[in-house]
């Protein structure tokens, strides 16, 4: 079932902007900062009505389905998250399962595994760094086995080292036929690991389309204002600045 976007305006947000994501697959949304990135996933996930337009999933419109039922489709992972209450790791990650309104360990115990927070996971919310409780967060996303991830710039708290781990995972994820949609400010990120790329420009749609194109030098230029050049090979290219 693909997720879309049908001429969504939010009012000085982003105006009639159109995109098809595709299940089995990593989109990353990348644009210049205010380009209506956030906006445009938020109206995806159903936590934004949009003024115009609409989200559908599967042809069926999100503000025509049940919020217990979205909540199980699509697993929304904010940008800068807080939990609301400081419990313990292990809870917080539970609380997924709240669509579900099971207590399931299974998928808990597997989302602690992903997120290597084993060690971690009897520790208050409230004592944890940055790029911990954002591991945490994504956790409890993951513990609700949604069809949908969209997550805005879940990479940016976490180390090198996390990065990549957590990329294997939604790779993994997509797959196994979950559809993946992450924010993304790191262009080497999206170039390397992401399917599709959506690139926003000033809250206008600019395209959509294979990370190689939608992120070439000419598309790079045009909306970023960076002259640039693609160094390495395909998997692991690194950006260089002219
Ligand atoms: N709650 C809001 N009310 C009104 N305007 C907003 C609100 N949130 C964001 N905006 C504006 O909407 C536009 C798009 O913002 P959005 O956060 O979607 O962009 P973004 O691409 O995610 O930006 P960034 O890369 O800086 O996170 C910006 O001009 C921003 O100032």
């Amino acid at each position: 079932m693909n997720l879309s976007a049908k001429n969504i305006t939010v009012t000085g947000r982003i105006a009639d902007v159109s995109a098809t994501l595709e299940p089995g697959k990593i989109t990353a949304i990348c644009g210049p900062n205010g380009a209506g990135k956030s906006t445009l996933l938020s109206c995806l996930g159903g936590l934004i009505t949009p003024d115009n337009g609409y989200a559908e999933l599967g042809g069926v419109p999100l503000s025509d389905m049940a919020p217990i039922e979205r909540a199980k489709q699509i697993g929304f992972l904010p940008q800068n998250g807080e939990a609301a209450w400081d419990v313990a790791v292990r809870n917080l990650v539970a609380l997924g399962r709240m669509p579900h309104r099971d207590a399931a360990r299974e998928p808990v115990d597997a989302a602690i595994t992903a997120l290597d927070l084993e060690a971690l996971q009897d520790r208050p919310i409230s004592q944890l760094s940055g790029g911990e409780k954002a591991r945490a967060l994504l956790a409890r996303v993951l513990a609700g086995q949604p069809e949908w991830i969209l997550a805005d710039e879940p990479l940016a708290a976490l180390d090198l080292a996390h990065q990549l781990a957590l990329i294997g995972h939604l790779r993994k994820q997509a797959d196994a036929g979950t559809g993946v949609v992450i924010v993304l400010h790191d262009l080497a990120l999206a170039m390397n690991h992401a399917d599709r790329v959506v690139v926003l420009d000033k809250g206008s749609f600019a395209g959509q389309g294979a990370a190689e194109k939608m992120l070439s030098h000419a598309v790079i230029s045009e909306v970023w204002k960076l002259d640039i050049d693609w160094l390495g090979e395909s998997g692991s290219k690194a950006l260089s600045i002219r």
